[in-house]
């Protein structure tokens, strides 16, 4: 068979011609098909990119982008984008609160105000006739029912409890923008000495954080400058040996990072004063105690345990010696933060965080009750007003952040505010255990045989957790 010739003909040229066309075709469709599907790609990729951006960042946000929450502890939106705060009628609510009663009445804003200290200055504040916003995140560091209880006693006092974070900057400055309080009592951190070595950064997002973001709003946005009194700690003494602890003693040794962060509040709040002229007060509790207290605190969940015969963890130094604390009731504490906060002076910076006009006051006081009581008595005054012995685990005191003693002495906050105070650990924790036995409807406890249930271990150098 012979091979065909090469096809020369025009028609077959014509038909390659065709077929090369028909391919260009075909790839420039393939082209224009794939770009296309990259452009929707990318244009889809970006709407979701939006949508995320938004999401993190509100509108609202935005629009006061200095106070935004974001921050790297706390993953929470401001509130205010939530729709459930703003508004014409929170707005009046949160004036109403806010309002004081009296000529020349003080407007607190009370941070922490569903806990212990925070609870019983909104009531005081109220009862004198300052105006009082109250804050607080409810956290679950210890029973929120506890703190919705507070609440509900605030709210039948007049005093509107807001649940919001110190980290909500936006919510905060738009407080100010509703309120031109006149001083904040800021309460609300992390407490809890042992809880540190479990839940460390809590302590950060609080203590730290939460007080620069507070600072932040007090000094650059808020309308006048408030005054702010905060709680300090008496755990900034740390490993100080010379008693009873003075306000010039050294503060530079903490044993917890619940101390250190307070005493870190201590150094920030020097530098909101220096730079930004605000009126800072530190208060530097000790072991405060008292009804509607902390459940978390050791004269509070000894309470529970010997009333329900579970046994307790008692403290001992290494060398034997007794565990002290310098117990504190709590009306005695808040008289000492009305007089904190009636004798701070006004702010000196410009609002917007311009220069200060001059210098503004910067103070730190004490607030205990100058007699220290070892752990162990405590235990036994319970034991006597509860009708009840304690099972008592004695253990040396474990590396857990505590401190062997506290002893506060108080000659400056009694020279400066007349801070006196009067409540000896007897008659506190009577008032704390009458509290009690009423709020968790507990059986009237009955007078025990003294050695009938008492159980006494020693464990010698065992380390327990608090
Ligand atoms: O004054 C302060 O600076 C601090 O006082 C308390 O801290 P703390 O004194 O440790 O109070 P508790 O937890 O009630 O302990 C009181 C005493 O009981 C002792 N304890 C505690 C728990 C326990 O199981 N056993 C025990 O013997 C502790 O060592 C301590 O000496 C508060 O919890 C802190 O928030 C506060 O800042």
């Amino acid at each position: 068979m012979m091979a065909s010739p090469p096809d020369t003909s025009k028609s077959s040229k014509l038909e390659r011609y065709n077929s090369y066309l028909l391919r260009r075709v075909s790839s420039a469709k393939l082209i224009a098909a794939s770009s296309h599907l990259l452009f929707r790609a990318t244009l889809l990729a970006g709407l979701v990119l939006i949508f995320l951006f938004l999401l993190h960042y509100p509108p609202l946000l935005l629009s006061s982008s200095r106070y935004s929450s974001a921050s790297p502890h706390s993953n929470h939106r401001s509130l205010l984008s939530s729709g459930s705060y703003g508004g014409g009628s929170w707005e009046r609510d949160v004036r109403r609160s806010a309002a004081p009663r009296r000529p020349d009445g003080l407007s607190v804003l009370v941070t922490g105000a569903a806990g212990f200290v925070g609870t019983h200055c909104s009531l005081a504040l109220k009862r004198r006739g300052d105006g009082v916003v109250g804050l607080d995140n409810f956290n679950a560091y210890y029973d929120p029912a506890l703190k919705r209880s507070r609440q509900a006693l605030l709210s039948g006092h007049g005093v509107l409890v807001l649940e919001a974070d110190i980290n909500d900057g936006a919510l905060l400055a738009k407080l100010f923008d509703v309120v031109p309080f006149s001083h904040v009592l800021h309460l609300a951190a992390q407490a809890g000495v042992r809880y540190a070595t479990r839940n460390p950064q809590s302590y950060v997002a609080s203590n730290v954080a939460g007080l620069v973001s507070l600072f932040e709003v007090a000094a650059k946005h808020a309308d006048p400058q408030p005054a702010v009194v905060w709680a300090s700690s008496s755990s900034v003494y740390g490993l100080n040996t010379e008693a009873p602890f003075s306000e010039i003693h050294r503060t530079d040794r903490p044993a917890s990072l619940y101390a250190a962060t307070k005493k870190a509040g201590e150094a920030i709040a020097h530098t909101y004063n220096h730079i930004y002229g605000l009126s800072i007060t530190g208060l530097r509790f000790f072991t405060v105690y008292g009804p509607w207290g902390r459940p978390d605190m050791a004269y509070f969940s000894f309470t529970k345990s010997i009333l329900s015969g579970k046994p307790i963890t008692l403290f001992r130094m290494p060398d034997g010696n007794a565990v002290q604390r310098d117990f504190t009731y709590i009306d005695d504490v808040v008289m000492g933060c009305l007089g904190a906060l009636n004798t701070a002076k006004k702010s000196t910076g410009v609002p917007g965080g311009g220069k200060k006009r001059g210098p503004a006051q910067l103070r730190v006081y004490n607030l205990g009750n100058t007699s220290p009581v070892p752990v162990a008595e405590m235990v036994r005054i319970l034991e006597q007003l509860l009708g009840k012995k304690a099972k008592k685990n004695v253990v040396t005191l474990p590396q857990n952040g505590d401190v062997p003693f506290t002893h506060a002495n108080v000659s400056l906050a009694k020279t400066d505010f007349g801070y006196r105070p009067t409540t000896d650990l007897a008659t506190g924790l009577r008032k704390f255990v009458k509290w009690y036995v009423e709020y968790y409807g507990v059986q009237t406890p009955k007078v025990v045989d003294k050695d009938a249930g008492a159980e006494e271990k020693e464990e010698e150098g065992a380390a327990a957790s608090a």
